[in-house]
């Protein structure tokens, strides 16, 4: 006699060693095959998260990304190979969830969630996992959790450190406005690229997505849920902030809000263009002093009267610097111009950093207070410098 059972026979010797946990047996196994949970970003959060959610036996995950693989990308995005570089970061990770778990359902979406196609991509799934590493992305996932009614299990990792909330949970659950009703500093709030990322921090956050994750679904979890900040530098390393219920004022979920999304300008709200739905290019370069690597490579020999001023922070000058410059951070420099243009023979400045930014703020600084100087900065940054000049020349 062949009995009905309600998973597939495999999956009690695969998910057998938590289905035998008290509080979570057959039922929890049960509840996490019928779920669908979406992952918003494929990056340092979105690949731990996956891979636990993945093996786990969550019946469906949606993966959404529109960025690819790259290099920088392999120290903390861990279902991405060395043989992914250059596919879309969904499909890679689609690839290695698929080894890990032939029967999960996946929807591989190379796309960026904007405001626009949120509800309608999002609408199919129970819980939304906030991979992604920008403030837009963050107030727009965290208003289509209110708009759908859903919870939103969000986490951000920068430097050393790392965040985890679940927002929108149950009846009260705050929202993402509730807490932050104005976006950070955009200096605060930058990219890996820009303010760099320990990759495990990364791992602990996105893991501690995939657990809150599978806590909801399981119904395993406290309904007032706090606000866990992380330092891997910290002793100790955890603290948690017990979480208000929902502010009746918020915009995003209080009784006044009737927006729809897409009349939301999330860039502006946020203080300018920092996700990838939109990218922009560098600042405007004013006419005529801006050198190309080409031309800074024939143009600045360090002497008495030209000097080459890398305005990057000492770390960063201390992995790689063009031969004879020296390092005066920015924000050394923009704080006493003047004391970097001192020398009877200076006659000629050139300044660098990383990606032709940052040089430009130098240089209008340091134009500010003398006209006789030649002023130019390097654009493109030492990027272009080792695409263009020294191909030997340390790229991070
Ligand atoms: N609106 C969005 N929709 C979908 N994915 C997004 C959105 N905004 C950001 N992402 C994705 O979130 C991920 C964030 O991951 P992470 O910061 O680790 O990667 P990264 O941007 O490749 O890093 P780096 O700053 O080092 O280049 C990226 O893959 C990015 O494409
Ligand atoms: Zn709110």
């Amino acid at each position: 006699m062949t009995s009905s059972l309600p998973l597939p026979l495999d999956d009690y010797r695969r998910y057998g060693r938590q289905m035998i946990l008290d509080g979570f047996g057959l039922p929890g196994q049960l509840k996490l095959q019928n779920a669908s949970v979406a992952v918003i970003g494929a990056g340092g959060l979105g690949c731990p998260a996956l891979q636990y959610l993945a093996t786990s036996g969550i019946g469906r995950i949606g993966i959404f990304d529109a960025d690819v693989v790259e290099l920088s990308n392999l120290q903390r995005q861990i279902l991405h190979t060395e043989q992914s570089i250059g596919l879309p970061k969904v499909e890679s990770a689609a690839r290695s969830l698929a080894m890990l778990n032939s029967r999960l359902k996946i929807d591989a979406v190379v796309a960026a969630i904007n405001p626009s196609n949120a509800e309608a991509l999002l609408a199919s799934y129970d819980v939304l996992l906030d991979c992604t590493d920008n403030a837009p992305t963050r107030y727009l996932l965290s208003d289509t959790a209110v708009a759908l009614g859903i919870p939103l299990v969000s986490g951000a990792a920068q430097k050393f450190e790392g965040q985890l909330c679940v927002y929108n949970l149950g009846s009260d659950g705050p929202c993402y406005r509730c807490l932050f009703p104005v976006p950070p500093a955009r200096e605060a709030s930058g990219s890996c690229e820009e303010m760099g990322i320990m990759g495990v921090v990364t791992g602990i956050i996105g893991t501690m997505q995939a657990v809150e994750t599978i806590k909801i679904i399981a119904e395993l979890h406290d309904y007032r849920p706090g606000l866990l900040l992380y330092s891997l530098l910290g002793n100790p390393p955890f603290r948690s902030i017990k979480l208000r219920s929902r502010k009746p004022s918020c915009d995003g979920c209080g009784s006044s809000k009737n927006r729809q999304l897409s009349e939301i300008d999330y860039i502006q709200f946020c203080g300018g263009p920092a996700c990838n739905w939109v990218r922009t290019g560098l600042l405007e370069g004013r006419q005529g002093t801006r050198l190309t690597a080409r031309e800074f490579e024939l143009a600045a020999k360090p002497s008495a009267s030209c000097r080459i001023i890398d305005v990057r922070p000492r770390t960063e000058f201390g992995i790689c610097h063009i031969p004879g410059s020296i390092n005066v951070p920015l924000n050394e420099l923009t704080a006493n111009p003047a004391e970097w243009i001192t020398g009877p023979e200076l006659d000629e400045l050139y300044l660098v950093c990383r990606l032709g930014n940052d040089s430009q703020i130098a240089a209008e600084a340091i134009r500010s207070l003398s006209s006789d100087l030649h002023v130019k900065d390097l654009i493109g940054g030492l990027r272009a410098w080792a695409t263009d000049v020294d191909p030997k020349f340390p790229v991070y």
